[in-house]
């Protein structure tokens, strides 16, 4: 796992998000599904989703989200990053579900939250809601998939 001093040189512009073993990751645009979707043999079909009024998000009890993370991120190739949500969430009945990143990636990342409790959970726009952890991938390869953008 990477450090402090190694990640504030590997994502410069998360600096002040850099924690001794991770990066934190704050909330931007909150998304409600609208429509189905489908994965069928590997054509997928991403689900209509309609925008959250900011900046105060009230997460509806059994429901999930789609959040992105404010501002674009670079994971440099020879890394990949592990994401976990963060335990204050986990204390208010709210998770946060997430997958790798990838070496190489650009883009802005996408996750899903879930309030499992049974009232409803504020959260604002900007606030800290998960940690990036990163590793180093011995003989890495690059991410070049559906999700990359152009730098
Ligand atoms: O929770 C996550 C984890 C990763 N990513 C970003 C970084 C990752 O590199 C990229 C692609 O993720 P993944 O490889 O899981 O995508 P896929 O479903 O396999 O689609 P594709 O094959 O088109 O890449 O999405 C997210 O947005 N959310």
């Amino acid at each position: 796992m990477i450090g402090e001093n190694e990640l504030k040189k590997l994502f410069p512009d998360f600096e002040e998000l850099v924690q001794p073993s991770g990066i934190d990751l704050r909330i931007d645009e909150v998304f409600i599904q609208r429509g189905p979707g489908s994965l069928i043999d590997n054509e997928k079909e991403l689900p209509e989703i309609e925008k959250l009024e900011p900046p105060i998000y009230v997460l509806k009890p059994k429901t999930s989200y789609l959040v992105t993370v404010d501002r674009k991120i670079k994971i440099p190739k020879g890394y990949s990053m592990l994401y976990v949500p963060r335990s204050t969430l986990l204390r208010s009945f709210v998770s946060v579900h997430t997958a790798v990143g990838d070496p190489g990636f650009y883009g802005t990342l996408q996750f899903m939250v879930y309030n499992y409790g049974d009232f409803d959970y504020k959260v604002k726009k900007g606030e800290r809601i998960a940690q990036g952890v990163v590793f180093d991938v011995s003989g890495s390869g690059e991410y070049n998939g559906s999700y990359q953008e152009s730098e």
